[in-house]
């Protein structure tokens, strides 16, 4: 099977440079102020600059206005916006507003969490089941926690989906085994400590998933 990979949270030139020649299918950049890795505007556009075009740039927001979007479509070339924390309703209105392809993250703790996923049928094009973070977390991802990927076993998606949370280059292989995923992401797994990514393990990471 081939296994396609974003790597996400990337914030220095070297790091996506890394992702780039290992392989990555799509780059994320993080558009949330309190997140370690969030890019400006600025960054944005000089790494934008050095994604060639069979690479996707993806945008990582949490339920945005409409005018950071604007803003960081224009900063970050962004193909694709990825959506933690909004609703169905306001993806319909992002997606007819900008004309982009739409991820929607649906956080996953327990079997019932995966009914989020069939909320957006018709509103989202990708779902990125990702772990739910703890109580009182500032930030909806990136904090290297996983679920239970057994959960996914049997479910009959209606969308093309993408397993996140908790992955690494140690464990990614066993995580496809469990849940079929076609498409993995990853951020702390790639990272030397929180918002710093370590190009030798996004090296890593994409090799593993090149063998799958
Ligand atoms: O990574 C962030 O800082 C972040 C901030 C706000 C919303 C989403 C965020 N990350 C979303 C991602 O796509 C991460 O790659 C995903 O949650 C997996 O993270 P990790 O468990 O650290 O690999």
């Amino acid at each position: 099977m081939s296994v396609t990979a974003k790597i996400c949270g990337l914030s220095t030139p070297e790091t996506l440079d890394a992702a780039i020649r290992g392989g990555a299918s799509h780059v994320g950049l993080v558009f949330f102020p309190p997140s370690p890795r969030n890019v400006s505007r600025e960054r944005a556009a000089q790494l934008a600059a050095r994604v060639p075009g069979h690479v996707t740039r993806v945008g990582v927001f949490v339920d945005p206005d409409d005018a950071l979007l604007e803003a960081s479509i224009a900063a970050g070339g962004l193909q694709v916006l990825q959506l933690h924390s909004s609703s169905p309703a306001r993806a319909v209105a992002i997606k007819a507003r900008t004309g982009l392809e739409v991820w929607a993250a649906v956080a996953v703790k327990t079997r019932a969490d995966l009914a989020a996923a069939g909320t957006f049928t018709g509103a989202a094009d990708r779902i990125l089941y990702d772990a739910k973070t703890p109580p009182g977390a500032v930030i909806p991802g990136g904090m290297g926690v996983r679920f239970d990927w057994s959960l996914l076993q049997g479910v009959r998606h209606n969308l093309p989906w993408a397993l996140s949370g908790g992955l690494d280059p140690f464990n990614v292989a066993e995580a496809v085994a469990t849940t079929g995923a076609a498409m993995v992401d990853v951020s702390s797994g790639v990272e030397s400590a929180p918002g710093i990514k370590d190009a030798g393990r996004i090296a890593a990471f994409l090799a593993a998933v090149k063998q799958l």
